[in-house]
């Protein structure tokens, strides 16, 4: 390439930098005036709110689209050309100068290829690091280059491919190839699936995504959030990037086991459970579960005693009896009120009340003669308002009508077995002794759907950690805004350690680094509430690893999305939870009926063919069939296997097998993972875990630890080994205790 190009390209560049900086400025300088203007009528305020939000939005944009701002320059036939970039800028006449990659006018850039140019006569990318342009990789689009496999943009693809993974995920905006750039912008109505085997883009096709719905929709979808399920924390954490590295903020991210407000489910759980709480069929068992809660006393009444604190009594102890058809009177009026338990349950204490306040009176006021009751309605009521205060009923009661949390409810019924009796029926005594547990024992996430099923049943009522939430957002920002007005009157200032995330200690407070702040708080805001809420409902929900959720965890989220709008990424090859799913029609039928689309990816962007050849036996017994994806590229290097007689030697191997730059992973079965955790000193680079810790990452370098376990461990056994061996970008090896799994028999010995 010539340097004059690569001095044409920079001076281009360099402009853009400059309106990027102005842009910046000028954001941060109507946060300041936002900010700094207080009180006024509520619309005022909340004007001013809308105001901050879009400012720091701006900003935020900006600081996220400084790397890489433009990436891309596509030359038409027709003689015009324009430039491609992480947002849209414009110059003074409201010009294009770059093109935000989701708007449809860079559509071509990702979708041009020699056989449907698209009005394209080169698509040029553009390297730059910091505001230097480095290089510049050209495609003409012509026929005598067109690729049969349809990729675009190679040269610029594989530089992004073979460079080592941080641990990080990074953006693929740069290089999106044509078949995910159709699902990236995919209309957004009803669910879509997009089914693809390993590394075929589908975490990345499904953040990028997310990206360009709240661009294309943003007034309708920021409001409401674009939640993204993700499987573990780890994956989390590898995601996590991804979205503000685009300028994005109005997404949620959480794991299922933690989308029950207030309960953060992480604890480990055996197949056998986990497939029971998943069933569809545990929706009954928890409204079952709830009604027997509502209890009658059996043919001996239930003995009240009295205390003898009581005015109204006499001060004296007395006994009241509550039988089974007193109670059975009002657990009917209870009932009947068609009211969830917990706020159903004001109608039965009333009627217990008022049932035992008659008993009290008949006997408090009898006269001795046989002449009418000697009390008076004043003396009634006393009776009766003492009821509502004494311990001894307060007890009764809560021994037929408890008022429930979801957590309480579903510790109770884990713990008897009488109550899982009464509540599964039809359950084989294995299924309901899996589902027995200790009371004190952690939540597992196959609980958070039933706790938010019982939630559902129960009627929590919320209002008031909802209310304090939002005090607590209008408090942070009363907090700022004064913040400001201090700052502007001086130089520096000093907080004590109140509201100490919104600004610490010490800080030396500019519009720039409030802007920031708020932009965090804001941020903090749209999850905290939506994470704070039950109820909340999304605009957008995206699943990644969907084969994984259960039919239980299927009915949490719809109930979280009842717009439908749905995202759905997943294998159903890589299935390893034994409450997923091997059908997305199974999953989404009782939802949608047959009204969901699927796209298919089909290039695995990740794992080298070698490594692809070698797991082909693995894929292949996998219940249903899939097509294995096509690997993009090669390493040239062969996968191969060991075995190993003690587990020190697993720590040699993988001593040897850290790449000079980049990341290595031991992924190790269940049984050898407390020893390879012995043994192998984890790292910023090296990382050891077990299967369902592994699913969506990637590392230059894995090695599998014990594959026959792997396959042993767990009903889909196989689906697990699959996902363990389709880790690596670079090189795998199989380190194996025992034999040789025959489905592995095309790996290469280490010592030949
Ligand atoms: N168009 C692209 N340009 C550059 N890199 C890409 C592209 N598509 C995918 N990749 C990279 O390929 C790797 C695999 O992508 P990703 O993790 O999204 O795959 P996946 O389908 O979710 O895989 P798995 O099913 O194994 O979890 C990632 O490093 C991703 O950045």
């Amino acid at each position: 390439m010539s340097t004059d190009e690569i001095a044409h390209e920079q001076a281009y560049v360099t402009v853009l930098y400059h309106h990027l900086d102005e842009l910046r400025r000028h954001a941060a300088d109507r946060l300041a005036d936002t900010l700094a203007a207080s009180g006024g009528t509520m619309q005022a305020r909340s004007e001013r709110e809308a105001s901050t939000a879009l400012y720091t939005r701006q900003i935020a944009q900006a600081d996220a689209a400084e790397a890489g701002l433009c990436f891309g320059r596509l030359d038409l036939i027709d003689g015009d050309h324009f430039y491609i970039g992480r947002l849209g800028i414009f110059d003074e006449a409201r010009e294009p100068l770059l093109i935000d990659w989701r708007a449809p006018a860079s559509r071509a850039f990702y979708l041009a290829t020699a056989l449907a140019p698209e009005g394209v006569l080169r698509r040029r990318h553009i390297r730059t690091s910091g505001r230097a342009v480095t290089g510049l990789n050209d495609e003409v689009l012509d026929l005598a280059s067109a690729r049969a496999d349809g990729l675009v943009g190679e040269a610029a693809l594989l530089a992004a491919l073979n460079a080592g993974r941080t641990g990080g995920m990074k953006d693929i905006v740069e290089t999106i190839q044509a078949e995910q750039d159709r699902i990236i912008r995919a209309g957004h109505d009803g669910v879509l699936v997009v089914q693809g085997g390993p590394g075929t883009g589908k975490t990345a096709v499904a953040l990028h995504r997310a990206a360009y719905l709240l661009y294309a929709n943003r007034s309708e979808l920021a409001q409401r959030g674009v939640l993204i399920v993700g499987p573990n924390p780890t994956f989390l954490h590898y995601i996590g990037e991804v979205l503000p590295g685009l300028g994005e903020t109005s997404a949620l991210l959480s794991t299922i086991g933690d989308l029950f407000p207030g309960v953060r489910a992480h604890a480990a759980e055996s197949p056998l459970p986990a497939a029971v709480k998943g069933r569809a069929a545990m929706a009954e068992v928890i409204a079952a579960g709830v009604r027997d809660r509502q209890e009658l006393p059996g043919d001996e009444p239930l003995e009240i005693v009295i205390d003898d604190t009581h005015p109204g009594f006499g001060y004296q102890s007395e006994t009241l009896l509550l039988d089974r058809e007193t109670c059975g009177r009002a657990r009917e009026a209870a009932r009947k009120s068609n009211r969830l338990h917990n706020l159903a349950r004001p109608t039965f204490v009333a009627e217990i009340i008022s049932a035992l306040a008659r008993q009290a009176a008949d006997r408090l006021g009898a006269d001795p003669y046989g002449g009418p009751n000697l009390l008076e309605p004043s003396d009634v009521a006393d009776i009766r308002r003492e009821l509502s205060t004494d311990r001894g009923v307060a007890r009764a009661i809560e021994s037929l009508w408890p008022a429930l949390t979801p957590q309480r409810f579903l510790t109770d019924l884990y713990a008897s077995a009488e109550r899982l009796a009464a509540a599964a029926p039809d359950f084989t005594e294995e299924e309901r002794a899996a589902l027995e547990r200790d009371p004190g024992a952690p939540f597992t996430p196959a609980d958070v759907p039933l706790l938010d099923e019982a939630a559902e049943l129960l009627g929590v009522n919320d209002r008031a950690e909802q209310e304090a939430a939002e005090r607590r957002r209008r408090a942070q920002i009363a907090f700022a805004e004064g913040a400001l007005e201090i700052a502007l009157g001086s130089k520096s200032f000093e907080f004590e350690d109140q509201e100490s995330e919104v600004l610490s200690a010490h800080d030396l407070v500019d519009a720039g680094r409030l802007a920031a702040r708020h932009e965090l708080r804001n941020r903090i805001s749209v999850a905290e509430r939506a994470a704070a809420d039950r109820t909340w409902m999304f605009g957008h929900v995206i699943v990644d690893e969907a084969q994984e959720l259960s039919a239980m965890a299927w009915r949490m989220l719809m109930r979280r999305c009842p717009s439908r709008s749905m995202t759905l990424v997943g294998d159903v090859a890589q299935t390893g939870d034994a409450a997923g799913t091997t059908s997305w029609d199974a999953v989404l039928s009782p939802y949608v009926a047959d009204r969901w689309r699927l796209a298919h990816l089909t290039v695995n962007y990740r794992t080298p063919a070698e490594i692809m050849a070698v797991v082909g036996e693995v894929l292949a017994g996998i219940e249903p069939p899939v097509e294995a994806p096509s690997s993009v590229r090669e390493s040239g290097v062969q996968p191969w296997h060991t075995p190993f007689a003690d587990p020190s030697e697993i720590a040699v191997l993988a001593a040897a097998s850290v790449p000079a730059e980049g990341s290595l992973a031991v992924i190790s079965s269940a049984a050898f993972l407390p020893e390879v955790l012995d043994h192998v000193a984890g790292s910023d680079r090296v990382s050891v875990l077990g299967v369902a810790d592994a699913k969506g990452l990637e590392f230059d370098v894995v090695l599998v630890v014990d594959p026959q376990g792997i396959l042993d461990e767990s009903p889909r056994g196989r689906s697990d080994l699959y996902v363990a061996l389709t880790r690596a970008t670079q090189q795998l090896g199989v380190l194996h205790p025992g034999p040789l799994p025959k489905m592995l028999a095309a790996l290469t010995p280490l010592d030949a």
